[in-house]
């Protein structure tokens, strides 16, 4: 068998040294189930230098997958493999250093990393930046440039961000080669591009344009990103409501990051689960009929990550205060039950995550998209119901002044009745969220 041939040739080169082999043995191994082989080799490889198998090393400690938890070590081995230009790695490391997850929290080392990242050509470092910048008040030449390039290079995050913003005026690209992103945003399984194509119909395709030039990227960028996101200026909160005590804040992100939250969630999106009790099993969620996702930290990028800090400062807390950000989407007929977000003391598993993270006296909500019907935030106590614009915050209080549950706080999100709803949630810990 041609399969057994090439395993035995690659068992050879892997006892001879070769890292590479050492790398795809270890995959290998570990398909077979052989886990302990498995990460034998995989640590060779990485002591050999191999910068896939230190980029992979470092997910497992990072999560415990395979190896014991360790993050500050994952930290060590992203750094060895970003300081060889891996792309992966460095936008990692970008991650972890901006949330001080296994190192000091160290805001302006994330932007430098991602800057690097832009100049060697890394596709997602490029869009990123332009993304950033724009979260930061900039929105400028370069960071068309930025995206441009980015697009062309074949990454559909930033190509739709292009034809979104065709279709506001826009002409850096022209309807054709809009028309034949958008095609491919739908192939690729974009949430937005399948809605867009209609706007695009009657147009010719156009052939793509040969990839530009990396954009010269001045080194005054720096500064104009060092401030850390969460100190940023924000648009004025207005009290909406005493008790649950509810707050809104106007445009907190703007349009194209609430895009890109949509577009970066949708490959994770899952029917919401709970564990049956009884069982163990995961099963469908009686309260909660939307698809959900939560970024862990090996799924943020820089921008997400910026937006999260953004959210835990309109609610008054520092970004390790706040749980994974989380997206929620709601097809027709699809509601989240009346609920509390607060832990409710004695209830299973809830006793030793208030022991570790206490409570949680508030959520923030950035809602996503508009457009559709039904789907408002709604207190149902309260007699209070809120559907933000695109960009618009909700934050509310999910205790009283001395800590317990306030009973106004149940709200529900009502079923969406036409259209798709698209939320982003962060649920904000009493003290540093430990995870
Ligand atoms: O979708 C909504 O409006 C409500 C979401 C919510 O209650 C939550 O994420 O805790
Ligand atoms: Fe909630």
């Amino acid at each position: 068998m041609a399969e057994s041939v090439d395993i035995n040739q690659l068992a050879v080169a892997a006892k001879a040294g070769d890292a590479d082999a050492q790398y795809k043995m270890a995959a290998y191994l570990s398909g077979e189930g052989q886990k302990d082989a498995a990460i034998k080799m995989l640590k060779a490889a990485a002591t050999a230098g191999h910068l896939d198998a230190r980029f992979t090393l470092a997910n497992f400690m990072l999560s415990g997958h395979m190896v014991d938890r360790d993050v500050s070590h994952a930290v060590q081995v992203l750094a060895q493999a970003a300081a060889k230009g891996h792309e992966a790695a460095t936008r990692l490391l970008a991650v972890l250093k901006a949330m001080g997850h296994g190192c000091e929290a160290d805001w302006p080392a994330a932007v430098a990393l991602l800057v690097t990242g832009a100049r060697q050509g890394h596709i997602l470092a490029l869009a990123e930046l332009a993304l950033l910048r724009e979260l930061y008040g900039f929105n400028d030449d370069l960071n068309t440039a930025l995206l441009l390039a980015a697009a062309t290079r074949g990454n559909i995050i930033a190509a739709m961000q292009l034809v979104s913003r065709h279709l506001k005026g826009d002409r850096t690209i022209e309807a054709g080669l809009a028309k034949q992103w958008t095609q491919q945003g739908r192939q690729l399984g974009h949430p937005l591009a399948g809605n867009l194509l209609p706007a695009f119909e009657a147009v010719e395709a156009a052939p793509l344009p040969d990839p530009t030039a990396i954009p010269d990227i001045p080194e005054d960028l720096l500064s104009d990103l060092a401030t850390a996101p969460e100190s940023l200026a924000r648009p004025q909160a207005r009290v909406e409501l005493d008790r649950p005590h509810v707050e809104t804040i106007e445009g907190l992100i703007s349009h194209a990051l609430c895009e890109h939250i949509i577009a970066a969630s949708a490959p994770s999106l899952a029917p919401a689960r709970v564990v049956d009790p009884k069982s163990g099993e995961l099963r469908a969620d009686p309260y909660r009929h939307s698809y959900n996702m939560a970024f862990w930290p090996a799924d943020l990028d820089l921008v997400l990550y910026a937006i999260g800090a953004r959210m835990c400062a309109a609610a008054g807390v520092t970004p390790d205060h706040g749980e994974m950000l989380s997206v929620l989407y709601y097809q027709p007929g699809m509601y989240y039950g009346p609920h509390y977000d607060c832990l409710v003391p004695g209830a299973d598993g809830q006793n030793a995550e208030l022991e570790r993270s206490g409570q949680r006296p508030k959520t923030v909500l950035i809602y996503l998209n508009d457009g559709y019907e039904g789907g408002s935030t709604s207190f149902v106590r309260a007699g209070f119901a809120h559907k933000g614009g695109i960009g618009d915050a909700i934050v509310f209080q999910n205790v009283l002044a001395d800590g317990e549950i306030d009973e106004q706080s149940l709200h529900e999100s009502t079923p969406v009745t036409g259209g798709v709803k698209w939320i982003a949630s962060k649920w904000i810990r009493e003290k540093s969220y430990q995870f």
